[in-house]
């Protein structure tokens, strides 16, 4: 039955192409960062996994809110090892910024109609981690990875309505200013990832600039899948960064 899960994965490089889309807050579009083996791999995975996608409330409890985010969500296995690859491609991508570890992997599905309305992925209040290696520890998400898997969607763009609007230039296929002219819309082509900052690098606090939606979609299905690196309070948020090697296995279920 589970017989995906017996693959093992060696972890690949991955050829992937950068563009920067904002410097402040930062946003980058990532061409190719997941490979079409990957995705049917991880679709595969995640199939029997999605439940109602859930908000955290202001006290921080798990709730369904319809339709605010009317999605579905599938939490994949940290222990998966491709699942291990994909986050260990994600937290070398920061570089000099804070790497230690990251969220539980998640798969996101739009069926026509359903979106998530305008929010932003770091919270109110810290988050307590659940997982073995950093238990009981006080973080925030600093980064988003946001990996659009296909699915034929029309409509489903992400948007940012205070992110200064991407380059004119920009022939609408990846991203483009959306028609009310304010903001940016990135379009969920297949592979393809986005990847910002959401906390402020000074003190570590929430960057309302990067409140974002993922709009309706209008016809055919839209996969995404998010990867939310860590910072943990009073850690530096940038290097010269040495990880911690410890903090690198078995970090799972946020
Ligand atoms: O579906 C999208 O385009 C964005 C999804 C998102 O922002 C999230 O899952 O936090
Ligand atoms: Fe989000």
């Amino acid at each position: 039955l589970n017989e995906e899960r017996d693959v093992f994965w060696d972890c690949l490089e991955q050829k992937y192409s950068t563009e920067i889309l904002s410097l402040d807050p930062l946003i980058v579009y990532i061409e190719n960062f997941v490979s079409d083996a990957e995705i049917d791999y991880v679709m595969k995975l995640g199939d029997p996994l999605f439940q109602d996608s859930q908000l955290f409330d202001d006290e921080q409890v798990r709730t369904v809110d319809r339709p605010y985010r009317s999605s579905s969500t599938a939490f994949l296995p940290y222990s998966d090892s491709l699942c291990q690859c994909i986050g260990q491609r994600a937290l070398k991508f920061l570089g000099f910024v804070e790497h230690d570890a990251h969220e539980r992997l998640q798969l996101v599905r739009y069926y026509p109609g359903q979106e998530y309305n305008l929010h932003s992925d770091w919270l109110a209040k810290p988050k307590i981690s659940r997982s073995a290696q950093d238990e009981g520890r006080e973080y925030n998400r600093l980064g988003s990875f946001f990996t659009y898997l296909g699915g034929n969607a029309t409509g489903g763009e992400t948007y940012f309505p205070f992110v200064s609007g991407a380059s004119l230039e920009s022939d609408g296929k990846k991203y483009a200013i959306p028609s009310n002219g304010q903001g940016l819309v990135v379009k969920p082509v297949k592979g393809s990832a986005l990847f910002w900052i959401n906390l402020h690098p000074s003190n570590g606090t929430g960057d309302q600039r990067t409140f974002h939606a993922g709009l309706p979609v209008l016809s055919g299905v839209k996969y995404g899948m998010n990867v939310w690196t860590k910072h943990y309070k009073s850690s530096p948020i940038i290097g010269p960064y040495e990880s911690r090697e410890d903090l690198h296995e078995g970090s799972y279920d946020d």
